[in-house]
């Protein structure tokens, strides 16, 4: 398959510290690729990395297929971003912001501009200077100005930071539209799980700089938030016998008496059950259970899902 980014073992390292290693992106065309971390867990440095701000210290990135070379302005013509917080020229109108921003990008079909506010609901406090903007009408002329020059790419670093909850639901309903209306590939990063679980087709879990998994919203439930539970006191026996005879590895111990089992698809469930009486397990109680996406995810995030 090919990717509209894609990463191999990514790493930057600043001040001697390993702040992204090895990290593997896989960005299909199309899609929205959510990446979900906790504070200071490197988002917005894959960004950085990504839009060029940054160097990596080792991997490769390729955009659009084609490997990234620093200095490259080919890929960058083709990518809208919005990463920290936007400055624009406080005196200039915000029309006057993005045309100058189309000017630098070498895009002179100024009809987008138009478009591009009018996306963000600004047409009217388009001819207004920048400094009378709140908070969140800035956020959303960053948008403006990152769609402005149609890009086939939209880097979004925590874009509903600070937005209140209407603002929060347009800029969720923007991202869709942007996706599903102009094609466009939206990566975009967050802290909120629930926000990216409304919009993501992929999400990508980034803990301590590592990529630690990437899973298709589509898949999720019926892969990974699945799982048995069982009780019995033989639980070395059970796991030995997990391990050793039907050679599984997808379960936990989550107390001296209690295993998950994931990855229901194989064996099959009764298989597992017959095995395990079959061996001489005493079964207490087993029952088909299901964690909610926020536990599979809360696992992964803070540490104790598998990597
Ligand atoms: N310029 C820098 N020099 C040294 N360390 C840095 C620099 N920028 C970021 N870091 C460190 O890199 C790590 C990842 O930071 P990053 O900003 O990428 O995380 P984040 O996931 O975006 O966090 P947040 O959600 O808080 O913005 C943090 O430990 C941060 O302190």
């Amino acid at each position: 398959m090919t990717y509209v980014v894609s990463t191999s073992r990514l790493s930057k390292n600043l001040s001697g510290k390993n702040i992204l290693s090895d990290v593997n992106l896989h960005i299909k065309k199309g899609e929205i690729y959510g990446l979900l971390g906790l504070n200071g867990a490197g988002k917005t440095s894959v960004m950085k990395l990504l839009t060029g701000l940054w160097k990596p210290t080792e991997g490769v990135i390729e955009l659009f297929g084609e490997r990234l070379i620093t200095g490259d302005c080919k890929s960058k013509k083709r990518i809208g971003s919005l990463i920290d917080y936007p400055i624009f020229y406080e005196k200039l109108t915000a029309r006057e912001n993005l045309e100058l921003h189309c000017a630098y990008m070498g895009y002179h079909d100024h009809r987008s501009i138009d478009e591009a506010l009018a996306l963000v609901g600004l047409t009217v406090e388009g001819a207004k200077t920048v400094k009378s903007y709140s908070l969140g009408m800035k956020q959303r002329l960053g948008l403006a100005r990152a769609i402005s020059t149609r890009p086939e790419l939209l880097l979004l670093d925590e874009p509903i930071n600070g937005l209140d909850p209407v603002g929060l639901k347009n800029m969720r309903n923007l991202i869709s539209a942007l996706s599903k209306e102009y094609g466009m590939t939206v990566f975009l990063t967050s802290h909120l799980l629930r926000e990216l679980e409304l919009i993501a087709n992929t999400i990508g879990v980034i803990r301590e700089g590592k990529l630690i998994r990437e899973v298709a919203m589509e898949n999720i439930q019926r892969d990974w938030t699945e799982y048995i539970e069982l009780v019995t006191k033989d639980v070395v026996k059970a796991v030995s016998i997990l391990s050793n005879k039907l050679e599984m590895c997808n379960f936990k111990l989550i107390n001296e008496s209690t295993i998950r089992i994931y990855d229901l698809s194989l064996p099959q469930p009764e298989k597992i059950v017959r095995t395990l009486i079959l061996n001489g397990v005493d079964i207490g109680e087993i029952r088909r259970k299901n964690q909610t996406l926020e536990d599979y995810f809360l696992n992964l995030l803070q540490g104790s899902g598998d990597t």
